[in-house]
């Protein structure tokens, strides 16, 4: 089981599921689609507006299915559930649990990542503070969330170029849009429309991302 979504040496996929999931089988039939497509570093389990028991359902048939493959799970806002359903870690925004409670309950050994829209000063507390991973966005318009905020490339060199926390962009990414973020130096991209509402199929879609990412990614200094 991949216990970290380390980048390697280029960028890797960070997919986030649907908000909703009426039928979890045949989502996990569509998930597996999109895993045969190629690399995906994690799977962020985001439901929104649904009980806990919801949540744990989806959990139980999904965090399985992306675990064998060594993809790492991250339950989006609650380090609670994502203790109480064996997830890597949890995604946490600036209104979900603060990042000190997340790594207290978690853990050193999971991984906690934190939305940093698209502030500098939020980015380097979360960074200094012990975050696996930075999130900015949004980079494009998107239909998942009402995400008013725009985050640009600029900010995304400078983190890239200057820390070694690494960063994830989120927001609108599809297989047209993904390449001056991969150039940018993202070290994830997280999609979810992009890669579930693509035309040729989600599993199309991560082997796109992947093609942009093997051609795109910028040279990364030896650790
Ligand atoms: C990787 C990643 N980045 C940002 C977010 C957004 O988190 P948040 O601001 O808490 O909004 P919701 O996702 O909870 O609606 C994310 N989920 N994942
Ligand atoms: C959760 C989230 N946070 C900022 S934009 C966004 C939505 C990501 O989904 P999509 O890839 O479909 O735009
Ligand atoms: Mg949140």
């Amino acid at each position: 089981m991949t216990t970290s979504p380390d980048p390697q040496d280029r960028c890797r996929l960070y997919l986030i599921t649907p908000p909703r999931l009426d039928d979890v089988d045949a989502f996990a039939r569509t998930l597996a689609e999109a895993l045969d497509g190629g690399d995906v570093a994690c799977l962020q389990l985001r439901l929104k507006d649904v009980d806990d028991d919801a949540i744990r359902r989806a959990a139980e048939v999904l965090v399985p299915l992306a675990q064998a493959r060594d993809v790492a799970v991250l339950m989006n806002d609650r380090p609670d559930l994502a203790l109480a359903t064996g997830c890597d870690g949890v995604h946490v925004g600036q209104d979900d649990a603060p990042y000190a409670e997340a790594r207290r309950l978690l853990g050193e050994n999971r991984i906690v990542g934190v939305t940093c829209h698209d502030s500098r000063d939020l980015a380097m507390a979360a960074g200094e503070a012990g975050a696996d991973y930075v999130a900015f966005g949004a980079f494009y318009p998107t239909s998942t969330k009402d995400a008013p905020i725009r985050a640009d490339v600029d900010l995304l060199r400078w983190w890239a170029e200057a820390m070694v926390v690494p960063v994830v962009a989120i927001g609108g990414i599809t297989p047209d849009n993904a390449r001056p973020l991969i150039e940018t130096g993202a070290d994830f991209l997280a999609v979810s429309a992009g890669v579930w509402a693509w035309p040729d199929g989600p599993g199309a879609a991560v082997a796109r991302l992947n093609a942009l990412m093997d051609t795109h990614s910028p040279e990364r200094e030896p650790a």
